[in-house]
């Protein structure tokens, strides 16, 4: 018989350990905790001991060793920069449990690399994510390596889905996920840092400039989402007939804006490639 005790209880969440608890790192952790994760299924670490505590005051999680945390943890997630990654890899090759899935949220480093540093047949998921997973509006594109099951990515969508949308793709497309979705804040942020400075330029206060310019793009956000219409539906439906709008995307446009955006994310794309292969080139077999 089901009694009301076994109806309300916490699901069993297997032990997860998180190695380089930076900017991303961290966006994970708090993630998990603000999606109801008890912080004692979860152990991370930092190179710096001044950031471990800060973490660890900060969430309740217990900061460790790498390979302490590696040790009995079921997931393993890595978050440290790509150029860290052939450096840890050998540290926690030796320590991990067998069938322990390792996700690696590294720009390019790529499965074939991350499976080549650690023993045979470990199962490895490779992730881009992005940093408005702070507030739950994170967009992650997630992919198997060689040795990964439909239930491994079912778990690291689980992980991801706590702080926004997942979606599984072929890994070959992670370059240029990692150019859009990966470093697209970035983008949005300059739009928002360049029109605000516009707004004090034609003489507004910058407080009234900066709620002016973060509200518009919430509320555009929120407008494609919600009514579904392609942006230039949305575009021209604000450009009234030799209007001000026409006016400012003509400039746009003589300044182009557009080849720009193009120009700057296939740079990200290469040197997301260019990660890749120097990640490659230093790969080393346990
Ligand atoms: N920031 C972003 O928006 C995104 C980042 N990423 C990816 O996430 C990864 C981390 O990026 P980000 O968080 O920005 O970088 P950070 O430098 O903020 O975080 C990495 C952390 O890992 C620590 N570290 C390095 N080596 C080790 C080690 N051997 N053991 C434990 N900790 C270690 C670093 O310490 P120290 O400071 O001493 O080096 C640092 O605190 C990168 O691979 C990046 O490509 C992916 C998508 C978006
Ligand atoms: O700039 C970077 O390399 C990382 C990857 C995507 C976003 N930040």
């Amino acid at each position: 018989m089901t009694t009301v005790e076994e109806d309300v209880r916490v699901p069993h969440r297997s032990r997860l350990a998180l190695l380089g608890a930076g900017v991303m790192g961290e966006t994970v952790l708090s993630g998990l905790v603000r999606a109801g994760w008890d912080p004692s299924d979860l152990v991370a670490t930092d190179r710096r001991p001044e950031r471990a505590a800060e973490l660890e005051a900060a969430y309740g999680i217990t900061m460790t060793s790498n390979l302490d945390a590696v040790a009995g943890a079921e997931t393993v997630v890595l978050v440290v920069k790509p150029q860290d990654m052939r450096g840890l890899l050998a540290e926690i090759a030796p320590a991990l449990a067998a069938g322990a899935l390792v996700v690696s949220l590294a720009a390019g480093v790529d499965t074939g690399t991350l499976e080549a540093g650690l023993p045979a047949g470990q199962p490895v998921v490779r992730v881009m994510a992005n940093t408005p997973a702070q507030v739950d509006e994170g967009m992650a594109a997630i992919a198997a390596g060689s040795a990964a099951t439909g239930e491994h990515l079912e778990r690291v969508r689980d992980i991801l889905s706590a702080t926004g949308r997942v979606a599984v793709v072929p890994e070959h497309y992670l370059d240029a996920v990692t150019a859009i979705s990966g470093s697209g804040p970035a983008y949005l942020f300059f739009v928002v840092e360049a029109m605000i400075e516009a707004g004090v330029h034609l003489g507004l206060p910058r407080d009234v400039s900066t709620e002016l310019v973060v509200q518009t793009m919430l509320g555009s956000a929120k407008l494609l989402r919600e009514s579904g219409e392609h942006p230039t539906v949305l575009r021209e439906r604000v450009t009234s007939p030799g209007g001000t709008t026409a006016a400012a995307l003509r400039e746009l446009e003589d300044h182009k804006v557009r080849a720009a955006f193009l120009s700057a994310m296939e740079a990200a794309r290469d040197r997301s490639r260019a990660l890749a292969a120097a990640a490659r080139e230093q790969q080393v077999t346990p």
